[in-house]
């Protein structure tokens, strides 16, 4: 059996099996969590419910308490701004009280973090990636890991189809440039003058695009060269069949049923790829996979799309390279320091910048939520801490 803990998707190693747990999970939503009962009530007890400590999810945890204020006591460590142990003291909660912790990327769940609450059994957390958790020292403690966004897949492969073609069409930046065109035609011209007016006007503004501008690319044909093919992978592959691209890709092993070219060398990969579409996980051997010697290997007319994230691609050598124009452009939803965003990115035309915002769908929001609150529900009514969470 490999480690304690491991992701769902984004899996570097990813076998396109699904996690176990959620394969046998077939308990439905309690009927507590159901329940019609008074919410003021509940309210007023709610220091007799079962504390879960709450991470990092300020956008997606109104959806999930509005789903389950009855069951839980709600710790929210991410509205603190003091260190866990004296949230906690301030809440008057005993740190080994607490069994779970619900969580997303957006905060860490670090060893220090795991190694405060002794009673910890599970964190659940509605992501694809666990990067965000220590996952060794979850494994020394016996304490289960659950990512819940499986079904995220589909939102982040349109994502990332939506950032190339916004790279390659520079969608954005023309965006941005039509809105400096000047003030809306005076109205008390003829018809006819109105007509001819238009017609200088798209001439000189499509001659003024294409000098600030340059051309733009087709997508058609491209070769597209896929890092990492697992859920999200494999979708995105789907997606860019449909415009003739030819797709390639690098993982850990080659996939047995996949015709896909395989390179097991990412600088090959490149080499060979006009386009490469990181969708890997975060971990040691992925760490900065995407280096200089990389993106060099891409050339001039390369481009780069990260819906994994950020530290897969050495994130100071992407800046020189873009600005060096030794690679073409770049669609990221993930940048290596987030928040941060390195300054140079925010003045090139060719780079397509979202806020992590990939699986950002209220349809994938809905369903994690509730895919979480049944892991938890499934966790404290069985209390199944020694059941297996691996896949194969
Ligand atoms: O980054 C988002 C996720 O891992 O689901």
């Amino acid at each position: 059996m490999a480690e304690m803990c491991s992701a769902i998707d984004l899996d570097y190693n990813e076998t396109g099996s699904k996690n176990k747990y959620f394969d046998s999970l077939t308990v439905p939503l309690s009927t507590s969590s159901m329940a019609t009962g008074d919410q003021h009530n509940h309210k007023d007890n709610k220091e007799q419910l079962r504390p879960l400590l709450v991470f990092g999810p300020p956008t997606i945890f109104p959806v999930f308490e509005a789903q389950n204020f009855h069951n839980y006591r709600f710790l929210k460590a991410f509205s603190s701004q003091v260190p866990l142990r004296q949230f906690l003291t301030e809440q008057k909660v005993d740190p080994s009280s607490i069994q779970a912790i619900f969580c997303n990327p957006v905060q860490k769940v670090s060893a220090d973090v795991i190694r405060l609450l002794p009673s910890l059994r599970i964190i659940v957390t509605s992501s694809t990636g666990t990067d965000h958790i220590d996952l060794v020292e979850c494994s020394r403690h016996g304490i289960q890991v659950v990512s819940t966004a499986g079904d995220h897949a589909g939102d982040v492969a349109d994502m990332a189809v939506g950032l190339l073609l916004d790279v390659m069409w520079k969608i954005s930046a023309a965006d941005l440039h039509v809105r400096k065109w000047g003030p809306s035609m005076p109205l008390n011209l003829s018809f006819g003058s109105k007509v001819l007016l238009i017609l200088l006007l798209v001439q000189s503004m499509g001659a003024l695009y294409i000098a600030s501008f340059g051309f733009v690319f087709q997508l058609k044909g491209k070769r597209v060269g896929i890092v990492g093919l697992g859920k999200i992978g494999t979708a995105v592959a789907k997606r860019l069949e449909a415009f003739d691209c030819r797709i390639m890709y690098n993982s850990r092993n080659e996939k047995p049923f996949v015709s896909y070219p395989f390179y097991s060398n990412v600088v090959e990969l490149a080499g060979n790829s006009d386009v490469l579409v990181l969708c890997c996980s975060l971990n040691e051997q992925t760490r900065h996979i995407i280096n200089r010697e990389v993106m060099l290997g891409l050339g001039k007319d390369g481009v780069i799309i990260n819906v994994g994230r950020g530290a897969l691609i050495d994130e100071k050598e992407l800046v020189r390279c873009l600005m060096e124009a030794e690679i073409w452009g770049a669609g990221l939803d993930v940048f290596e320091n987030e928040p941060k965003v390195p300054n140079e990115l925010f003045a090139l035309d060719n780079v397509v910048l979202s806020p992590h915002a990939s699986s950002f769908t209220s349809d994938s929001f809905t369903e994690s939520c509730k895919r979480s609150a049944e892991a938890l529900e499934v966790f404290f009514s069985s209390n199944i801490s020694s059941t297996p969470l691996l896949d194969d």
